[in-house]
């Protein structure tokens, strides 16, 4: 941070500790006369480069279970609180927009409080915010190819169009209040929606949920990491008083219906609102060593969710998957639902698909018969087992082969966007854009289309950083989705080989 950014954020954790946010568990930082930061005791701001950027770090040892941070209800932002405006409210309340939803009502109300500047009570807060986010909904058409997978692309051309149709429906509410034009842009409604989306936290009174200042500096850790280490665990005194826990953006994509039926759905404990202490309260979702990055669970998302709410993805996210395309007459044999069927990160089928495809290489006189078998999770036979590991193997392959590059070439670009990113040298950017072919090509033409400029006068400009930014975060996302069809190769391969020399050990016996 910069000296002027750091004075600035002190004075905001000044302000925070002053309206009662805390991070003892014992006592709120308002019963020290004039304190002058809400952190301390168990947490501060740091900066964790590869996982998050600014986020939390403890600042001693932290045992699974404690409370480590509190945010009163009165500083939350919520609808009802900025409904306090009573010129905001008069238009809220009109007829006229009953037809906006809670998010988008929260979006217009979040603008507005934008407008207002330095006289918003919660301007220190809302100074710190991010200027922009890498949402799927902020992709440009270059952005969007070049995550080159169908499904991919259709997610971002989903967002772009609903975000959209969202913001022109909002517009005349926001044109009635008289929003400054710069408020009123469809690139400030992106800014404001994603605001919501990757940093709101679920309140039980309203399914837009609330902006929590300090609470949403939590970075990120996909729940199922943390250690199962009970012995250890600190008693959640609260713990069924809280709310359904850590739900940023109310979207919780936990599918029970999943892997194995009845398995995953782990209760997520590690923050929510509190009625008795009429606080939003954090809990620590493991032990943590001082100086560690204390995480959140937002909830469970593959990394195109991820992307596609918070703008980031991880590199190694146990809940990715792959979905590959099965013939429609597949789906009738079993009444396992689409989204169960799918590649595990590892590279495993999951155990939905690999049953459906079972019964499907069964001669059609045999199903009705072996199902009960299939939908235990059994083999039926070793030569079932292997027509069905062909058949995923074939599949992948083919995805793979009708993609626009191979993995070796996207790591390769990934390297160079790093370097192009890192370089201020206009001769030696000129090289590295030659070097990156097509795409590097494509990223000119649509950062400047019309200008002609060369690739090193644009790379100064902070629009086109931010094309950069995407187009790296689309480039690691098509590398995590081949991998993951790489390694399913690889699954089958070797399970076959595995199951064909036992075929013939048996034939041997
Ligand atoms: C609730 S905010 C967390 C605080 C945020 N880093 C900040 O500076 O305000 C959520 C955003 O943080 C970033 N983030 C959180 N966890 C991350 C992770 N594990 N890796 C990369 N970015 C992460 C993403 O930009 C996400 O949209």
């Amino acid at each position: 941070m910069e000296d002027a950014e750091q004075e600035g954020f002190e004075r905001f954790l000044k302000w925070a500790a002053n309206l009662g946010i805390s991070d003892c568990p014992t006592n709120s930082s308002l019963q020290t006369k004039n304190p002058t930061s809400c952190l301390g005791h168990s947490l501060t701001v740091s900066h964790f480069p590869d996982a998050g950027g600014r986020g939390l770090a403890a600042v001693r040892d932290i045992k699974k279970g404690e409370l480590v941070l509190r945010v009163p209800k009165s500083v939350l932002i919520t609808r009802d609180s900025l409904l306090k405006d009573e010129k905001l409210c008069s238009f809220v309340n009109n007829s006229t927009y009953s037809s906006l939803s809670p998010t988008q009502i929260l979006t217009v109300c979040l603008l507005y409080e934008m407008g207002k500047g330095k006289s918003s009570w919660w301007y220190p807060y809302l100074m710190h915010l991010p200027r922009s986010y890498d949402v799927l909904a902020s992709f440009s058409e270059f952005e969007m190819q070049a995550l080159q997978v169908d499904d991919a692309i259709w997610s971002a051309e989903k967002a772009v169009s609903k975000a959209k149709s969202e913001w022109k429906e909002a517009c005349s509410l926001m044109d009635a209040l008289k929003l400054k034009p710069q408020l009123l842009t469809f690139r400030a409604w992106i800014w404001a929606s994603a605001t919501i989306s990757s940093r709101a936290l679920h309140i039980p009174w309203d399914e837009a949920g609330c902006l929590c200042p300090v609470g949403d500096l939590f970075n990120y850790a996909a729940p199922g990491e943390e250690s199962n280490d009970l012995e250890n665990v600190v008693h959640l005194t609260n713990a069924s008083s809280l709310e359904d826990t850590s739900l940023l953006n109310g979207e919780n994509t936990d599918d029970s219906t999943g892997d194995q039926p009845g398995i995953g759905s782990e209760r997520l404990t590690d923050g929510g609102f509190d009625e008795n202490m009429a606080a939003y309260c954090f809990y620590a979702r493991k032990n943590y060593k001082k100086g560690n990055q204390v995480l959140l669970g937002y909830g469970t998302y593959t990394n195109l969710e991820l992307l596609e709410h918070y703008g980031f993805l991880l590199n190694e996210n146990p809940n990715d998957k792959v979905f590959i395309p099965l013939e429609p007459s597949m789906y009738s044999f079993i009444s396992w639902p689409k989204v169960s069927m799918y590649i595990h990160q590892d590279g495993k089928p999951s155990f939905a698909l690999l049953s459906t495809l079972r019964i499907w290489a069964t001669p059609p006189n045999q199903r009705r018969s072996i199902s009960h078998l299939a939908y235990s999770g059994s083999q039926l036979s070793v030569d079932n087992e292997i027509s069905v590991l062909k058949w995923i193997s074939k599949n992948c392959t083919l995805i793979l082969s009708n993609m626009l590059t191979v993995i070796e070439e996207d790591c390769f670009l990934l390297s160079t966007i790093v370097k192009i990113k890192n370089s201020h040298n206009p001769t030696e950017l000129r090289k590295l854009l030659c070097a990156s072919g097509g795409e590097a090509r494509a990223f000119i033409e649509s950062s400047d289309p019309q200008k002609g400029k060369s690739g090193s006068e644009l790379m100064f400009s902070g629009k086109t950083k931010r094309v950069i930014d995407r187009w790296e975060l689309a480039v690691q996302w098509r590398i995590r989705y081949k991998k993951i069809l790489i390694d399913c190769i690889s699954y089958c391969t070797l399970t076959i080989n595995s199951l064909s020399s036992q075929n013939i050990l048996a034939m041997r016996a």
